[in-house]
């Protein structure tokens, strides 16, 4: 316990009991007089915070309690976390983390995580060196340029690096010492923002290209060079950049792009599951995105890869996909088409977005756009009436920029609709019946690929690791939920989910030949043995 006492140990988040002192330890540590008498239990301590947590009533009051709990008592805020995921993970991350993010500059209380600017260029790693850990395990870094659907929100942007760290230990147990959320505030074009008198970033608009990304080359050299064993996760970057750096880092540098990457394993694990619903055959299945940006073109490349590893070769595999922007389907006459959506334009008369599925009859439909309403009554209707049980994904977050809500699903699909969305909807009564949306988001991967990187120190984080994971997030989904509709497992069980990713990516790590460390060969056990577990 580092030598801590007294009032300094009381009031030490990382160590603190609060009223879990045992009157031994009260003894011990000096603590005699600044506690009440009875010692609560972790679990009594839990119900006291559910308490208080309850009584408040809106959904941002109670992300500012819990975030003063992670404050006050770390392990406390886990456990709570943890044993109550699906009531507390929206709270902490989508959809409430969107508008925490909003309002960062106005809730803010301490400062939590790293941040950089452009006048730290050239001295990145001396300042680096103010963090106070030595084992840092894995950074989540966002520039705010494209925070959830919301857009450029700056230096607020720190919100989701917090919140994706959150998930990282209460997901997947890492130590919650070994993470670092990081914040590159390299400006924002969000002028009201930078207006805002209270705003806490680098008020200026973006810094130029070259410069920004001759910060971004430095910033990861830093972390190369004072936490050698760091996994980076890029975080809400704008398109463009997010796929530069997935480009140039990924294959030197041990990172990964969520948005992309991390979104593209969760929704092809929930088709992979939707072909248990409706009997279809996954080679088989025409897939339509809605929007061209990191999620639905990263979700594409994925697919490619698992139809190849299913025995289509490439060009089939690329036929099974279909892009519609906002002009339409895009198609091999369009002008301009993205390189990374090139593949997917195929020979096909211009339409519109209805026409497109009548005539390409999609299984499956994918919204990420960050852009509310755009799967329209006719829409759903016409993918209903070219299938018996369609298949809704609406990316987007948070809840406010969803596609389309559980709700209008079911009831323009006839309640035929399987459907899942990044945020989550509480269960829909349509007629008789009680459906269960599932959540696809990221959370369910990105947690266990952290962790399988920390237990096999691979070198790299590969495109085989996310397919992998896709793999087990399907395969660990059980007969009942999918009798229910889901397409994902119920979030209680996330941790065993990140558990089961984690020995997967170890397994790559090994095939692949990422990793000197010689794992044993109960990897299932190991693993287990690595996760963080809050407890007194
Ligand atoms: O944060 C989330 O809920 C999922 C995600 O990465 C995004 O929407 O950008
Ligand atoms: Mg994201």
């Amino acid at each position: 316990m580092k030598n801590l006492h007294g009032r300094t140990l009381l009031t030490n988040p990382a160590y603190t009991k609060s009223t879990g002192f045992t009157h031994a330890e009260r003894e011990l540590y000096g603590l005699r007089g600044l506690l009440p008498y009875n010692v609560a239990s972790l679990d009594k301590q839990i119900e006291r915070v559910l308490g208080s947590l309850r009584r408040k009533n809106s959904a941002i009051e109670k992300y500012i309690f819990l975030n003063a709990l992670l404050e006050r008592n770390q392990r406390l805020f886990y456990r709570t976390m943890i044993n109550h995921i699906e009531e507390i993970m929206p709270l902490v991350y989508t959809p409430t983390v969107g508008e925490a993010c909003r309002e960062f500059a106005h809730i803010f209380r301490n400062a939590q995580g790293f941040y950089i600017s452009p006048e730290d260029r050239g001295e990145i790693t001396t300042i680096l060196k103010n963090w106070p850990e030595e084992d840092i395990r894995v950074i989540v870094v966002t520039d705010g340029e494209r925070i959830l659907g919301l857009g450029d929100l700056g230096a607020n942007g720190m919100g989701i690096s917090i919140g994706k760290v959150a998930l990282y230990v209460a997901c997947a147990g890492i130590h919650p010492a070994q993470c670092m959320p990081v914040m590159l505030d390299v400006g924002t074009n969000n002028a009201p923002l930078r207006e805002d008198p209270l705003y806490l970033g680098y008020p200026y608009p973006r810094i130029n290209a070259d410069a920004y990304r001759s910060l971004v080359d430095e910033f990861v050299k830093a972390v190369q060079s004072r936490y050698p064993n760091a996994l980076i996760q890029f975080e809400d970057f704008s398109s463009p950049h997010a796929f530069e750096f997935l480009d140039r880092y990924a294959p030197e540098v041990r990172c990964f792009n969520d948005d992309i990457q991390g979104t593209a394993a969760v929704t092809l694990a929930g088709i992979y599951t939707s072909c248990r619903i409706t009997k279809k055959k996954f080679t088989d299945l025409n897939i339509m995105f809605l929007g061209t940006g990191s999620a639905a073109s990263g979700t594409a490349e994925l697919a490619v890869n698992a139809f190849i590893a299913a025995g289509l070769n490439q060009s089939q595999a690329q036929k099974r996909l279909w892009f519609i922007d906002r002009k339409g389907l895009v198609t091999a006459h369009n002008e301009n088409i993205k390189p990374r959506i090139k593949p997917f334009a195929h020979e096909h008369p211009a339409c519109s977005f209805v026409d497109a599925i009548s005539t390409i009859k999609p299984d499956v439909l994918i919204g990420a756009t960050g852009v509310a309403g755009t799967f329209t009554e006719a829409i759903v209707r016409e993918m209903s009436a070219v299938n018996e049980r369609p298949v809704i994904i609406a990316l987007s977050n948070p809840t406010s920029h969803t596609e389309c809500t559980a709700e209008q699903a079911y009831d323009w699909s006839n309640g035929q609709a399987i459907f899942a969305s990044g945020s989550p909807f509480d269960p829909v009564r349509y007629k008789n019946q009680l459906l269960k949306p599932a959540q696809g988001n990221n959370a369910y991967i990105f947690p266990g690929i952290g962790l399988g990187i920390y237990a096999s120190a691979a070198r790299l984080v590969t495109q085989s690791m996310f397919l992998a994971a896709a793999d087990v997030l399907a395969s660990i989904v059980s007969e009942q939920e999918i009798h229910s509709g889901a397409v994902y497992p119920s979030l209680t069980r996330v941790r065993e989910v990140s558990h089961a990713i984690a020995v997967a990516v170890c397994q790559v790590a090994i095939q692949e030949k990422l990793t000197s460390l010689s794992m044993p060969e109960d990897l299932g056990n190991y693993v287990r043995s690595l996760m963080y577990e809050p407890n007194y």
